[in-house]
């Protein structure tokens, strides 16, 4: 495979109006390769929004260089940008549609931009609706249609121009979740049916968990964890990845749930990572029963990335040898860490 986007030591400041300096990306490398989808997360504030309009060369990094399908965005001239950024689609979360302009016009008007002639416009305007599934809409107006309906209407504008990208800026935030399913999945068919690379920006772990390949988290403008989904929501390596993972899954508990746990259980709170291992609990029940501990499930959660099990169990332990246990889950390889 071969980089589509090529980020190396990207940085971009602001100066803020009160004479500050902010760094809203920080020193960032990174590199998507041709057909994946990556999605990239942290809190508000971290820099997600900043680095999309990198991306697109809406803005110009303070320092460090941007490729996109081999042009270094930082080095074109204005009307060179023009044409690089119609090879580079993109979807909002407010959808950003014209309000006058019907479904088909608003598919139509990067073509008609590109100067692309009315016949072939129309040609490719249908084409591209009945892609999303919104043949039957082509002359209802935005304001007519439901949110994900608009959001795939913005998807089929996004690649009126056959761009080899698609940036999606959390695409999905002002929808509800079912609706959020839909568009991921007409996503996922873009990328895999398209060949389209697609970059996601979210703060819905949902989102990422449904559609990306890779993540990669952010934080003060830092890229500071990257790797395949389930690597880094199964076992996050970064405080600042720990933190987002844990406060978007829930299988940990939370430090006011642990309050009222150590209240009604008075054992040893020990929880325990699940994996897709096979035998994983058979492992665990047989390190409780072999040391003569009582383990009782008091706490967790268990679900699915990407095929994989994933989650983690909060046992209350009790017994005259609790210690020996948890070293026995240990050196089965088993991630055990007393909630404290
Ligand atoms: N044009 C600008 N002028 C001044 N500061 C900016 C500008 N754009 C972004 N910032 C600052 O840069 C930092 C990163 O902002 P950015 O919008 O990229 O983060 P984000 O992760 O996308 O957050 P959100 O999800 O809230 O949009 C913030 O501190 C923000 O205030």
């Amino acid at each position: 495979m071969t980089a589509l986007i090529s980020l190396t030591d990207v940085s971009k400041s602001f100066d803020r109006r009160d004479g500050s300096t902010v760094t809203a990306v920080d020193a960032v490398s990174l590199e998507v390769e041709t057909g994946e989808v990556l999605a990239v997360i942290g809190y508000s504030g971290a820099g997600k929004s900043t680095l999309v309009r990198l991306l697109n060369a809406l803005e110009k990094p303070t320092s460090g260089s941007v490729l996109v399908a081999g042009q270094d965005l930082t080095r074109l001239s204005e009307g060179e940008l023009r044409a690089a950024r119609s090879k580079i689609g993109m979807i909002f979360q407010q959808f950003n549609l014209f309000r006058s302009r019907t479904v088909a016009g608003n598919v139509a008007y990067p073509l008609k931009v590109a100067g692309v002639a009315k016949a072939e416009r129309d040609r490719r305007t249908a084409e591209l609706l009945d892609f999303v599934g919104l043949l039957d809409r082509a002359h209802s107006y935005p304001e007519q249609l439901s949110g994900g309906q608009k959001q795939r209407v913005g998807i089929a504008r996004a690649l009126a121009t056959n761009p080899p990208l698609l940036l999606c800026d959390e695409a999905t935030s002002a929808l509800d979740p079912e609706t959020t399913t839909e568009v991921l999945s007409l996503l996922r068919r873009v990328n895999s049916e398209l060949g389209v690379t697609i970059v996601v920006i979210t703060h819905e772990m949902d989102a990422v968990r449904q559609i990306a390949e890779r993540v990669a988290v952010m934080e003060n403008g830092r890229l500071v964890e990257i790797g395949d989904v389930y690597d880094v929501f199964s076992d996050p390596q970064t405080p600042a990845a720990q933190r987002f993972v844990r406060s978007a899954t829930h299988d940990r508990p939370s430090a006011d749930t642990l309050v009222r746990l150590r209240h009604q259980h008075p054992g040893r709170l020990v929880s325990v990572r699940i994996t897709d291992e096979a035998g994983l609990q058979q492992r665990i029940d047989t390190a409780f029963r072999d040391t003569g501990t009582t383990a009782e499930l008091v706490y967790g959660g268990v679900s699915e990335i990407r095929e994989r099990r994933t989650g983690s169990l909060t046992y209350e332990l009790t017994g005259p040898s609790v210690d020996a246990a948890l070293d026995a889950l240990r050196a089965g390889g088993i991630h055990a860490t007393e909630e404290v």
